[in-house]
């Protein structure tokens, strides 16, 4: 798409908004690293695909509908679909947003360019990747002893995963994961693997990866992620070099 003054204008608006991939293996400790940095940064905005669809299914949104087969059967949303989402998330949250943070997200090449277009047209780009990594069978450890709470997204680990246990944050219901079964999570580890070298080799060209040892506790898994976090001030250069769709 060719920049004209007016798309100038457009996508020059969120040039002060830090943007950052959070990603690694299942099990990697992605979510729990997440609520520390996301109390750390007020105004942060947080997609996820698995929670972003998993909530227009609930309200029943136009997305959730198109988002309801796909989730039922486990089967990976469609790149469209998940476009489809970032975009709108995207333009609802990013008037009132001080950073952008997409977790597990983009998963290979072909998305991370897909995303960099997405972004570029909004004025903004990826400043950081973070890739958080485990051992696999450290991931297989956490994973099929993990819980989470139906309601407030509180991660339990540990601990002997006992079904309907009550949440310390909220009281609700905890729960497997319908995806934290062996084979599926085998299935998911291989694929993220798979996508994760070209993944980080797209990145790396652009400067931006850091990599964090998860195996470490999770405070200093957040403190690190901290330090990784990209300063708003990266994001005014952006100004300099507006974006052009696939460049
Ligand atoms: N640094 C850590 N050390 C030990 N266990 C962790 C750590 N980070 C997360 N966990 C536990 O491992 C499991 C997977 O963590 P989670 O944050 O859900 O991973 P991901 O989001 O990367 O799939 C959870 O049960 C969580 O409590």
């Amino acid at each position: 798409m060719p920049t004209t003054p007016a798309t100038v204008a457009a996508t020059d608006r969120h040039a002060d908004v830090p943007v950052m991939i959070l990603t690694g293996p299942p099990g990697a400790g992605k979510s729990t690293a997440m609520r520390a940095f996301r109390r750390r940064f007020p105004g942060l905005i947080h997609f996820g695909v698995r929670v972003f669809f998993e909530r227009q299914i609930e309200q029943g949104t136009p997305l959730g509908l198109r988002a309801k087969k796909f989730h039922d059967t486990k089967v990976w949303h469609p790149d469209e679909l998940i476009f489809d989402g970032i975009a709108s998330w995207l333009d609802e949250g990013l008037p009132a947003a001080t950073r952008v943070v997409l977790e597990g997200f983009p998963r290979n090449r072909s998305q991370a360019r897909a995303l960099d277009g997405v972004l570029g047209d909004r004025g903004l780009r990826v400043d950081r990747l973070v890739y958080l990594n485990v051992p696999d069978e450290v991931a297989a450890a956490r994973v099929m002893t993990r819980e989470v709470c139906t309601s407030c997204e509180t991660i339990v680990a540990d601990a002997i995963p006992v079904p309907g246990t009550a949440c310390v944050r909220c009281g609700r219901q905890l729960v497997r994961r319908p995806d934290d079964d062996q084979q599926t999570f085998r299935r998911r580890l291989a694929r993220q693997r798979q996508g994760a070298v070209e993944l980080l080799d797209h990145y790396e060209a652009l400067g931006v990866v850091v990599r964090i040892d998860g195996t470490s506790p999770p405070a200093q898994v957040a403190a690190a992620l901290e330090v990784a976090a990209p300063a708003a001030q990266i994001a005014a250069r952006r100004i300099q070099q507006p974006a052009t769709r696939g460049a």
